[in-house]
């Protein structure tokens, strides 16, 4: 299969929300309950950009909306597609990390759960296929011996 022209695909937005950005332990996962193909399967918060929005302000806005928090952003996870996480043909991801600056996080919009994923158990809900992959390169990019650094003080 050829990849997809650069630009063609539409760009979703997503954070990776932890208890703390500095010391991450905690992770938001949500579970969709529509459309009824993705209904059951757990995603990380977000939606997609609308045209001519900035991918950030387009985070800020659907966390909003969906878990009706504000939220500090932190550095993006990169993918080896300079355009982001392919979720499918028409679909790319971007995600960042972030956490909650205000409010508490609910299931406002398109998620029927909300769970906080301990350490060890990040993989462990039936996420979405194309989140797999970022995910575990979520669970790479944590410093120290839970991640790609060897721990070695
Ligand atoms: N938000 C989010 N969407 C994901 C993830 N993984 C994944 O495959 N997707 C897919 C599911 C949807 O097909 C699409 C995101 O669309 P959405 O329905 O959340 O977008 P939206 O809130 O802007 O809603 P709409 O405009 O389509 O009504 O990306 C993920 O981790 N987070």
């Amino acid at each position: 299969m050829s990849a997809p022209a650069p630009g063609t695909r539409r760009l979703v937005v997503a954070g990776a929300l932890l208890d703390d950005l500095a010391r991450p332990r905690l992770l938001l996962a949500a579970r969709r309950h529509r459309p009824a193909a993705l209904a059951g399967r757990w995603e990380l918060p977000g939606g997609k950009a609308e045209p001519g929005e900035r991918p950030v302000q387009a985070l800020r806005r659907e966390l909003r909306e969906e878990l009706g928090v504000e939220v500090e952003v932190g550095a993006e996870l990169p993918a080896a597609d300079p355009e982001g996480w392919p979720l499918s043909p028409a679909l790319v991801m971007r995600v960042w990390w972030a956490r909650v600056s205000a409010g508490w996080p609910e299931p406002l919009e398109d998620h029927d759960e909300l769970r906080w994923l301990g350490e060890g158990g990040w993989e462990g809900v039936d996420w979405l296929a194309g989140d797999l992959p970022v995910v575990r390169g979520l669970l790479a990019a944590l410093p120290g011996p839970r991640g790609c650094e060897d721990g070695t003080p």
